[in-house]
């Protein structure tokens, strides 16, 4: 008997509920962990959940990092669903006490898009122009491209980020491909912007799926179903390294690892992690410089390659805006 079918008869009879934040990422995000599981052959039940995060419009900074995931989290904690579904980027990185991460799904595309008018892209976009992002690892990498673009502070779902562009007030938004890709709107993209330029949250485009850490049964069927070792391997490197600057999921710093195939010593084609990390300096003003580092090791090595690549950047000065 395989892996799946032995934990789908183990679950038989069985519903298993998922809590969801109620926007339309979330939606979708949960959506796709419910599918996964749906053709494992399991009953599923999707309970919504609203969170403080989405009532309030201040800005993230102000209300905090985990505002969308703390009230899911607590639903799962008291026992009112079985599995979580956050945006993995979005995860502060301290571990939560009571819950465990049973599975990270395969990544979608990680890389930062552009919605532009007029089908601009970056490199089109007049100087002067008016080009919105909350993100300040964003803002930092927009501003040290030295286009001379007027980087403004936005915040709001989706549909709120780009109904700036089409109501003429911004010229470009800058969002999470994975983000768009998920809520059919991949149409609206100008441009998928280069992950040497602009490189990605740490775990952006994965999902983290939780349940309560006594939970054994849930947690071996997401493990089994749902679980994507490559993704797994990548977005540990990069939250290593997130973790290790002790910067939540607003700061200035993006991290993007991949599982490549290499050649080792005698010819013979190996998988290898290759990661790069980058660090802003400043984020006020126009000035800003990124530091960078990267390094290739081996996949069981995931941890130590984060925490290396976060002690080069600290080295080189990320230690100061960091926190
Ligand atoms: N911070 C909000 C958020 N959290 C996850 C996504 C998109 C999906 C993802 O990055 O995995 C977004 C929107 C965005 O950054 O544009």
């Amino acid at each position: 008997m395989n892996k799946v079918t032995d934990t789908a008869d183990r679950n038989v009879g069985r519903t298993i509920r998922i809590g969801t934040r109620g926007s339309r990422l979330a939606m979708a995000q949960t959506g796709t962990i419910a599918a996964m599981l749906q053709s494992a052959g399991c009953r599923v039940e999707l309970v919504p959940i609203s969170t403080p995060g989405d009532r309030s419009s201040a800005p993230i900074a102000e209300i905090g990092v985990g505002v969308f995931t703390s009230a899911v989290r607590e639903a799962l904690l008291e026992g009112q669903v079985d599995v979580a579904v956050h945006s993995y980027k979005d995860l502060p990185t301290a571990p939560e006490p009571g819950i465990a991460l049973a599975a990270v799904s395969k990544r979608e595309d990680p890389r930062d898009a552009l919605v532009a008018r007029d089908g601009l892209t970056l490199g089109e976009l007049p100087p002067g122009s008016r080009v919105g992002t909350g993100s300040p690892r964003r803002m930092a990498q927009l501003r040290a491209l030295g286009l001379g673009l007027d980087v403004v502070p936005i915040r709001g779902n989706i549909d709120t980020r780009l109904s700036k562009v089409t109501s003429g007030e911004l010229d470009a938004v800058v969002l999470a491909r994975a983000g768009l890709a998920r809520t059919d709107r991949l149409g609206l993209v100008t441009e998928v912007l280069d992950p040497i330029q602009m490189v990605p949250a740490p775990a952006q485009g994965a999902l983290a799926v939780e349940t309560r850490a006594d939970d054994v049964d849930t947690e071996h069927l997401l493990h089994t179903v749902v679980d994507d070792a490559a993704t797994r391997v990548a977005v540990t490197a990069e939250r290593a390294l997130l973790a290790a600057l002790e910067a939540g999921c607003s700061a200035p710093v993006g991290a993007l690892a991949e599982v490549v195939e290499d050649l080792n010593g005698e010819g013979a084609v190996v998988e290898r992690l290759s990661m790069v990390g980058v660090a802003a300096t400043a984020v006020e003003g126009d000035a800003v410089q990124m530091l960078r580092a990267s390094a290739t090791a081996d996949t069981s090595e995931a941890d130590k390659l984060g925490r290396m690549l976060a002690a080069e950047l600290l080295d080189l000065g990320a230690g100061a805006v960091s926190r």
